[in-house]
């Protein structure tokens, strides 16, 4: 998803691009403290899965019962928290369907409930995988973006992207690759070696 939100936005890309070249320069491995140091990437990743949440909801459990905001909580209820729905809330994020990775600056992000972020969920029970899964993206992506430049391929569905919330989230037009695609051509955005 990110990698075809890149392919639209070619802005993000090359600024994206600049910031990975300028903390590693000419080094080829990419280590934990280089990721640390990846500001705007962090701020593209947070906005993408603001926008598409790999799972639309958390469920709980009640254990105890409680009233909140008028709303009351029997023991045993179980209820959904919709994160899909808060990440695309005018509340916390104007403008919800705009992908705007300024949303996630140290400013931006300082002025926010830390509630209305749950893409890795929240509390004792959240993604127990969460670290490893951001340090992998970014790894991932820094090598990605160093080494190649990605565009859209012809008849790609423009932004925002209609998804299917259903289960864990997926777009619901495919996603289709380029008629011309050749080795270098993904599923779903066309490729070409950047040096
Ligand atoms: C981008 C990648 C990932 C996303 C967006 C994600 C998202 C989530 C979410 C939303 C939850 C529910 C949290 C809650 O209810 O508060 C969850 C739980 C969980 N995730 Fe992930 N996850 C990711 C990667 C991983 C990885 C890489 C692993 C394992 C290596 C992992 C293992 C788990 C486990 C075991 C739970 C259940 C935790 C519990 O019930 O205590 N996840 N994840």
């Amino acid at each position: 998803m990110i990698i075809y939100i890149l392919a639209k936005l070619p802005e993000i890309q090359d600024r994206l691009r600049d910031e990975i070249n300028n903390i590693l320069e000419d080094r080829e491995d990419i280590g934990y403290d280089d990721i640390a140091k990846f500001q705007y990437m962090n701020q593209v990743i947070c906005e993408t899965m603001r926008m598409y949440p790999t799972s639309s909801r958390a469920n709980r459990v009640c254990t105890k019962p409680i009233t909140i905001n008028g709303i009351e909580f029997k023991e045993n209820f179980m209820f959904s928290v919709p994160i899909y729905a808060i990440h695309h809330d005018e509340k916390y994020y104007p403008n919800p369907d705009e992908f705007d990775p300024e949303r996630f600056s140290p400013e931006e992000k300082a002025k926010r409930d830390p509630l209305a972020f749950l893409s890795f969920g929240y509390g004792p029970r959240n993604c127990i995988g969460m670290r490893f899964a951001e340090f992998e993206i970014r790894a991932t992506l820094a090598y990605m973006i160093k080494h190649y430049k990605f565009y859209p391929a012809p008849n790609s569905p423009n932004l925002p992207l209609e998804i299917d919330t259903r289960g864990l989230m997926k777009p619901k037009e495919t996603l289709h690759g380029s008629e011309k695609s050749d080795k270098s051509v993904t599923w779903m955005v066309t490729t070409s070696p950047f040096k």
